[in-house]
């Protein structure tokens, strides 16, 4: 069973390579077998052009069984714990549209794409965890997706008013498209490093967010390989 873990940088997910380094065998580079599963990772770059190009490549050679994307994100949930993972829902692609004097109006709203039109579910990109095979114990939550971090009063409140989202990253929306488009079932894990707020760096917690992630990861991985080393044996 082929397993893709994406993440945007190395630093990211750098405690999983360490496990995988240490509990599985290296096939090659980025390819480690652990019990039935064969683990690709995939370092795709910060940002959405970056990841899919990077899945592009890697979806037009290779076709995961699942496929999960671990990252850091910021929050719009002052009453979520920094440090705490959640499992991505839907996204919506924030900051890809026109501006009309003050306005922002997306793609949607200027009639450039069509509610619905493949693979979007309305205006997002939904994983509905159907084909995920395991239950995902997470909380579940509504991302953004941007190109320009977010730091300022009416930012936020613009993404506020028009999304209602949970999370912020600058990579997930990519990751649902491809992994829709490719009909491979997905999970977007994102540890939340810090408020989405007026820019304060000295505020993030970055270690603590990768920390919680990888723990996350690695159980997630576990956890399937157990699932399909049993699946294989009861076959
Ligand atoms: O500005 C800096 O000095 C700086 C240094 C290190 C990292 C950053 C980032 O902005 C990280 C971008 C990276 O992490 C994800 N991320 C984390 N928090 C957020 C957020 O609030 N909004 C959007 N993306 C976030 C993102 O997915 C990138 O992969 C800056």
């Amino acid at each position: 069973m082929k397993i893709l873990v994406t993440a945007a940088t190395t630093l990211e997910i750098q405690p999983f390579l360490h496990f995988l380094e240490h509990n599985s065998q290296r096939v090659s580079n980025h390819k480690y077998r652990l019990s039935v599963c064969e683990i690709d990772v995939l370092i795709a770059g910060i940002g959405m052009m970056h990841t899919a190009y990077s899945l592009g490549r890697y979806l037009s050679l290779h076709t995961p069984h699942v496929a999960i994307q671990a990252g850091i994100g910021g929050t719009f949930r002052k009453d979520w714990p920094l440090g705490s993972v959640v499992a991505i829902e839907k996204e919506y692609l924030a900051d890809l549209g026109a501006e009309d004097n003050d306005q922002f109006k997306d793609l949607f709203d200027i009639n450039l794409w069509q509610p619905d039109q493949t693979p979007f579910t309305g205006i997002s990109l939904v994983n509905n965890f159907c084909a995920w095979p395991l239950p995902v114990e997470l909380p579940a939550a509504t991302g953004v997706s941007v190109n320009l971090v977010s730091g300022s009063a009416p930012t936020i409140a613009r993404l506020e008013a028009k999304y209602q989202p949970e999370v912020e990253s600058m990579e997930g929306a990519a990751f649902h498209y491809a992994c829709l488009e490719q009909n491979i079932p997905f999970l977007q894990l994102r540890s939340l490093s810090n408020y989405v707020e007026i820019r304060d760096k000295s505020k993030w917690q970055i270690p603590q967010a990768v920390k919680s992630l990888n723990e996350t990861l690695t159980h997630t991985v576990q956890q399937l390989a157990e699932h399909y080393s049993v699946a294989i044996k009861n076959f």
